[in-house]
């Protein structure tokens, strides 16, 4: 605060460097935030321009804005010897703390080792063919494994989104965050993916070209369940390695707080297509351990922005609830969970455990008890899920020195309205999977029933 009298300095653009906290007009909306600048620039016109992450917003809304949206009145420098990124340094895909899973330090704890990158990874020898994604030196993401846990990179140039656009069938997508394609792609105005097998092209000729040689109608796999036009394949990351890595640079895009590596052996993918006369064209995927020994039934999981919210990440969700009943076991996402993330899992687990809690009245009234590890059981969600979600819905109460699910009268009217509702909803047909658990080694994890 300036004393009466005293002039407060007049700031400058100059002083706008990284880490500093200002108020910044949103281009998409009539709205003025505090940002934090993650880099700055010259534009064409002389102008400097910034990237800017909102406070309290999730990174899909990080810009770039020129000086003229910014109020040089607000500016906050970085405080001296605070956390990197300004008072900021936030690490999440948000600033709010309940977008993230309460295990969510688990999710860091994974030390990522930085190898050099993998020659071999190259796609083909198409002369339209680019380079293996070309990591900037000294940053992450790490060249092993697949999409994993682990909290994104500090560098600032993680954290700026690189690609303009993507072209994937009939789509034009805009990428939310950063991911790891060629440096001289992120030049382009619009990368190019063959939609079959997800090949990445510079140009609409080069992706005509491509197309007339591409055998693939749909992705590469095992065909494991197919109903009403809908179907999943299998890949496994090891077998479909080009293809496993260029899935993982797609979902990139539109995942914030996972790490890319390129070591896509330990990993299945699932992929979820529509089909029409062309073929069968993706929708969306999750990717799964081979082995998990914490029991995770989903590693990532993407529905691309074009399906979203039109119950496709349900369906993904509840198929890999599917194959873990047939595995015999509980599942749980590999935390941390994103924002979207979180909502789709507390929707399914909410639906999954009212459905069955609704079951088990209707089949044995009030002559038996049901347990936490009998809805477990029942749905292939983990226990500490299971729980998390009757505590969620305030179902989960104390009494005479135990915990019992009780629900009243008028939740019950809730869920079974949205039950109802639900039937309108995609679901999956359990008698159109076709698939049996593969012994990958030997099982570390142990099956509840
Ligand atoms: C383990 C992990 O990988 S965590 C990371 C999860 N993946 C990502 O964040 C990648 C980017 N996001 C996505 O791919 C998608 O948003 C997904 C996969 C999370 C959800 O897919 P969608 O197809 O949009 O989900 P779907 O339409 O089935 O909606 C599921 C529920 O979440 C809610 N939901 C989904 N998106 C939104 C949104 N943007 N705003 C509010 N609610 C939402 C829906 O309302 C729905 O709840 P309801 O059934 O109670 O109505």
């Amino acid at each position: 605060m300036s004393e009466i009298g005293e002039e407060k300095p007049k700031e400058n653009v100059e002083r706008v460097v990284e880490g500093c906290r200002i108020m910044v007009k949103m281009v998409s909306q009539n709205e003025w935030r505090q940002a934090e600048i993650i880099s700055r620039s010259r534009a064409q016109n002389g102008m400097m321009k910034f990237y800017v992450h909102y406070i309290d917003c999730n990174r899909r809304l990080d810009e770039w804005v020129t000086e003229d949206l910014i109020d040089l009145s607000s500016l906050k420098m970085p405080q001296r010897g605070g956390k990197k990124g300004g008072a900021g340094g936030h690490k999440g895909g948000d600033d709010a703390p309940d977008a993230h899973d309460s295990k969510k330090s688990q999710g860091r704890k994974r030390k990522i080792p930085l190898l050099p990158v993998e020659v071999e990874t190259k796609p083909e020898t198409a002369p339209d063919a680019l380079p293996t994604p070309a990591v900037p030196s000294g940053s992450t993401p790490s060249l092993r494994g697949s999409m994993s846990m682990v909290g994104h990179s500090e560098d600032a140039m993680t954290r700026i989104r690189n690609i303009d656009c993507i072209e994937l069938g009939r789509s034009r997508i805009q990428p939310w965050y950063f991911s790891p394609y060629p440096q001289q792609l992120t030049h382009l105005d619009c990368i190019y993916i063959c939609e079959f097998c997800l090949k990445y092209l510079k140009s609409q000729t080069c992706l005509k070209r491509h197309m007339q040689k591409c055998q693939l109608c749909h992705p590469p796999g095992n065909q494991i369940y197919s109903h009403d036009k809908l179907s999943f394949f299998e890949i496994d990351g090891r077998k479909n390695k080009s293809y496993a890595q260029n899935l993982c640079l797609i979902a990139k895009l539109f995942l914030d707080h996972k790490t890319l590596y390129y070591d896509t052996d330990p990993f299945l993918f699932y992929v979820l297509t529509e089909e029409d006369e062309k073929g069968h064209h993706i929708v969306g995927y999750f990717s799964k351990e081979k082995e998990s020994a914490e029991e995770y039934n989903v590693a990532c999981i993407l529905v691309l922005p074009p399906f979203q919210k039109k119950g496709y990440g349900s369906l993904l969700i509840e198929f890999s609830y599917e194959l873990s009943k047939i595995e015999q076991k509980t599942g749980s996402p590999e935390k941390p969970l994103s924002d979207l993330g979180l909502l789709s899992y507390r929707s399914y687990w909410s639906m999954a455990i009212m459905k069955e809690l609704f079951a088990f009245k209707r089949n044995f009234g009030f002559d038996r008890e049901i347990t936490v590890q009998d809805l477990s059981q029942a749905t292939a969600i983990k226990r500490e899920d299971v729980v998390s979600t009757l505590q969620q819905l305030d179902l989960y109460k104390y009494y005479k020195g135990q915990y019992v699910i009780v629900i009243s009268d008028e939740k019950r009217q809730v869920y079974e309205k949205r039950i109802q509702d639900s039937k309108k909803k995609l679901r999956i047909n359990p008698a159109a999977l076709q698939w049996k658990p593969k012994e990958f080694g030997k099982k570390r994890t142990q099956s509840i029933f």
